[in-house]
């Protein structure tokens, strides 16, 4: 019997309750709250009585969160998932044999929240049912699908929900034809309401019959090519419309209703117009298509407002049959073949044919360029790509002359540096974020360059890492670029300012996001063995950490004697083993102060071209050089699949981000199909230093997909290795008077100062308000042939859930349906 039923019975059971708590953990020798493996327990022979009623005694400790009262199917065994009637949890069997055909139909309508080995997490929000509909799914087939996968009936809750969300979506279509944004549908009530709504009807374009502008937005681009005077002013239904004036006289000889129907009724075919064709053809009126034109510039307000009243707009690109823009001559390279997955995550950009606008989620080194450069070959139109650097547009310039057929005079790119255009009617621009979205005065070449971009409508506008690009540079791209088809590509749907749902309009919603174990498992990215190395302070390090401003105390924890003799024990240890090696720094003054001390090469944002090309071909061709030092210049952009180790000894705050992109540069690991391989990924932090809260917070990305951090406690035989650096005490002593000498002015953020790159965004803020994991001791012999490390694991919070913040009630992942459904409202208003 459920809690809830328990409650309702007596409520002065309260104490017994609690009692029952106590001994059934007594009796399992379980802490409060710690995680239990049901499936271990045989219910049925600890049944308990409470109230008079009875019970089984797993229910009670599970509080609101019981959902025992649901009946289970008889053959639940064989089916993976259940649900919470609650909040639309799915909790899904990552071991059940069809674990893999449900995890498709997961990830299409819901949101993962937590993919480790076992038990996966996904939720449903508005977003995802979104998305589930934009790339064709039915409410009803998702319904039934959930049913046949459930072990318990889909709640009445849940398919309520289901049907709300998806009722009004993929109605409305937001379409681009001659360089004019049209809201579309064919259902012309739809649009109907739609025009009653201020921001959307306020942001509409009407013309008359020789096309010119009879209202349009103020400020819209549309005024400035005709800048007619706009109609009178009229109330429809309460809401201040605009039309042409003619004919408003007699309205007032009718009765109130009947002249406000003629209004509207006169309002909706002056603006709605039927597609001729269609009505040439005679079709049902099912299939005529009924449209509106918007302001450009209220592109953005208008997807957002239907967003918020449950009318989200799909943008889909009919490029075969689009006869006004010029084909582009493009193929994959018969010997390009494309992976599994990347076929996969395609299939849902193109799956009726059409293009659809929205982002693609793959882990990072899983190939996104490659996804990037077969879209626009299935396109075939002129495509704009932006990238977050200068670095990156050549790179992808030479990705796109590696993988497919283009003509290098039919590809061009756009940077401070370098301004072409292509030659013929289409082609390929490559620029970056910055260059586009630039709104002080730009140089000469600069602005013909921008007009160029401006004039043309492009078929494809493909948007590298789009979850580090500011929400405002987002939208100067989206105004100022006409684009049919928008590609949104990242690894890490993760921003520490939450601005992830600013991406559901600006793109579109996330089409498919891949499992990055699964990929692991594939071997089409590396293994890897993610390890927190706790280095303990020095007594004399501590004191004057306690006393120290924060920037001095930073550096404090991070030239910690201890850590740096981590650091040399880990790099001689992984030497030996043939692994080469990425030690990161963010702290500059740390980065050279290492490398120096340990006699290894680094880079950072001042090292020049020259020299960085000579270290990173060292790295990967020169059997003597083995490590390198990097400062986030090498977060991301650096492919180096010879790399098969990363100790991070310092890092940007708290930014899963940065975390899962210094991850990535190991995943691309050469070796990775070797078998039993693995790559090795080290934090090394202070102990109680503010260094272990914040990489807490880095790490919960990588434990939502799946992997597993163990912490270090003790590095065996590292003591008494006789070239230990700072081994005595003096030598510490020492060392820390350079760390209290050292110029505050060295140790501000390294400035990569590049004008084509984007800005980083600053976690700090958020990196402070954070949340709290705990962690538990436990011994084991192993990391990964590392025997003599003694280590810790770690426990989950106090939910039972290692994803402490993320999965309950976060929106991190675009589910930020907070604001408008009543569903989640509930839920979110749920401690
Ligand atoms: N289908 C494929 N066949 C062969 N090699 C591939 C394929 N897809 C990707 N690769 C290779 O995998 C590596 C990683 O690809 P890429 O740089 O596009 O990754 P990414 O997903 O953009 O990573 P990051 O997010 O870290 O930038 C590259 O060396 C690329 O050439």
């Amino acid at each position: 019997m459920s809690k809830r039923k328990i409650d309702e019975a007596d409520s002065s059971d309260e104490e017994s309750d609690v009692q029952l708590d106590d001994e059934i953990q007594m009796k399992l020798h379980v802490p409060r709250n710690a995680n239990l493996d049901i499936s271990s327990l045989n219910t049925e022979h600890h049944e308990v009585v409470i109230g008079g009623v009875n019970s089984d005694f797993i229910s009670p400790m599970f509080g609101n969160e019981d959902y025992t009262y649901l009946p289970l199917k008889k053959d639940h065994l064989s089916r993976p998932l259940w649900i919470s009637p609650e909040d639309g949890h799915i909790i899904l069997e990552g071991f059940s044999p069809i674990a893999e055909q449900a995890q498709d139909f997961l990830v299409a309508i819901s949101e993962p929240v937590s993919r480790p080995s076992h038990i996966h997490e996904y939720k449903l929000t508005p977003y995802s049912l979104y998305a589930a509909v934009s790339v064709g799914l039915e409410t009803e087939d998702i319904i039934e699908v959930l049913n046949r996968l459930s072990k318990v009936p889909v709640p009445e809750s849940i398919t309520q929900f289901i049907r709300q969300c998806t009722l009004s979506y993929g109605k409305v279509k937001l379409v681009l034809k001659h360089n004019r944004y049209y809201v579309e549908s064919s259902h012309p009530e739809t649009l109907q309401m739609l025009l009653k709504d201020q921001v959307i009807s306020s942001g509409r374009i009407v013309r008359d019959d020789d096309d010119q502008v009879i209202t349009a937005p103020a400020g819209s681009s549309a005024l400035l090519v005709n800048n007619k005077p706009t109609g009178k002013d009229l109330t429809i239904s309460g809401i201040p419309q605009t039309i042409a004036p003619e004919g408003d006289q007699e309205k007032k000889l009718l009765p109130e209703d009947e002249a406000k129907k003629q209004q509207e009724d006169k309002l909706f075919g002056a603006v709605v117009q039927i597609d001729k064709e269609d009505e040439e053809d005679d079709l049902d009126e099912e299939e005529q298509v009924h449209s509106f034109e918007i302001a450009a510039e209220q592109v953005e307000n208008i997807k957002k407002r239907c967003n918020d009243i449950d009318y989200p707009m799909l943008e889909e690109y009919d490029f075969r049959n689009d006869t006004v823009n010029a084909n582009l001559e493009i193929d994959l390279k018969p010997t390009t073949t494309i992976r599994p997955y990347q076929e996969k995550s395609l299939s849902k950009m193109f799956g009726n044919g059409r293009a659809r606008s929205g982002i693609i989620v793959l882990p990072c080194g899983a190939g996104k360029t490659l996804v990037g450069i077969t879209a626009a070959c299935t396109i075939k139109k002129s495509c704009l790509v932006l990238c977050t650097s200068s670095v990156s547009v050549m790179q992808w310039k030479q990705q796109f002359l590696q993988w497919s057929s283009i003509k290098e005079n039919q590809i061009a790119v756009f940077t401070s540096d370098c301004k072409e255009k292509f030659s013929g009617s289409s082609g390929i621009v490559i620029s970056t974020y910055s260059m586009v979205a630039n709104k002080r005065k730009r140089s000469y070449d600069a602005q013909k360059m921008m007009d160029f971009l401006e004039s043309r409508e492009w078929g494809f506008l493909l948007l590298d890492e789009v979850h580090v690009v500011p929400a405002n540079m987002f939208r100067t791209v989206v105004t100022t670029i006409a684009a049919h088809a928008k590609l949104g590509l990242t690894a890490t749907l993760v921003r520490e300012d939450e601005k992830i749902d600013d991406l559901n309009f600006l793109i579109g919603p996330k089409l498919y996001e891949a499992n990055w174990m699964d990929l692991a498992n594939k071997g089409h990215i590396a293994n890897v063995q993610c390890a927190e190395v706790w280095c303990p302070m020095t007594p004399e390090f501590y004191k004057e950490y306690l006393q120290e401003n924060s920037r001095k105390r930073a550096l404090l924890y991070v030239m910690n004697p201890k850590k740096f003799q981590a650091c040399q024990y880990l790099i001689q240890y992984h030497e030996s083993r043939g692994d080469k090696i990425i030690v990161f720094s963010d702290n500059v003054h740390a980065l050279v102060e290492y490398a120096k001390k340990l006699g290894k090469p680094y880079i950072y944002g001042g090292t020049g071209q020259q020299e960085r090309m000579r270290i990173l071909q060292n790295f990967q061709y020169n059997p003597a050089v083995n490590t390198i030092f990097l400062s986030k210049v090498g977060d991301t952009s650096i492919d180096l699949p010879e790399a098969t180790c990363l100790i991070q000894i310092s890092s940007h705050y708290g930014s899963r981000r940065q975390e899962a992109q210094r991850l990535g540069r190991i995943l691309r690991a050469k070796r990775r199909n070797d078998e039993g391989f693995n790559a090795f990924f080290y934090s090394l932090v202070s102990r109680d230093t503010q260094e272990m809260y914040y990489s807490t917070k880095r790490q919960q990305f990588l434990i939502d997909q799946g992997y597993a951090f163990k912490v270090i406690t003790n590095l065996e035989g590292m003591e008494s290795d006789p070239n230990l650096v700072f081994r005595t005490h003096q030598e510490q002593m020492d060392l820390l008077k350079s760390v209290l000498l050292t110029n505050e002015a060295d140790l501000k953020e390294e400035d990569l100062g590049t004008t084509d790159d984007v800005g980083r965004i600053t976690d700090r803020k958020v990196a402070a308000k954070g949340r709290s994991v705990k962690r538990s001791v436990t011994t084991s012999k192993t990391l990964a042939g590392g025997d003599n490390m003694a280590y810790m694991e770690y426990a989950r919070n106090s939910s039972g859930q290692f994803s402490s913040g993320r999965g309950r009630g976060s929106s991190s992942q675009g589910g930020g349906s907070k604001e408008h459904h009543t569903f989640f409202k509930k839920h979110f208003g749920r401690k």
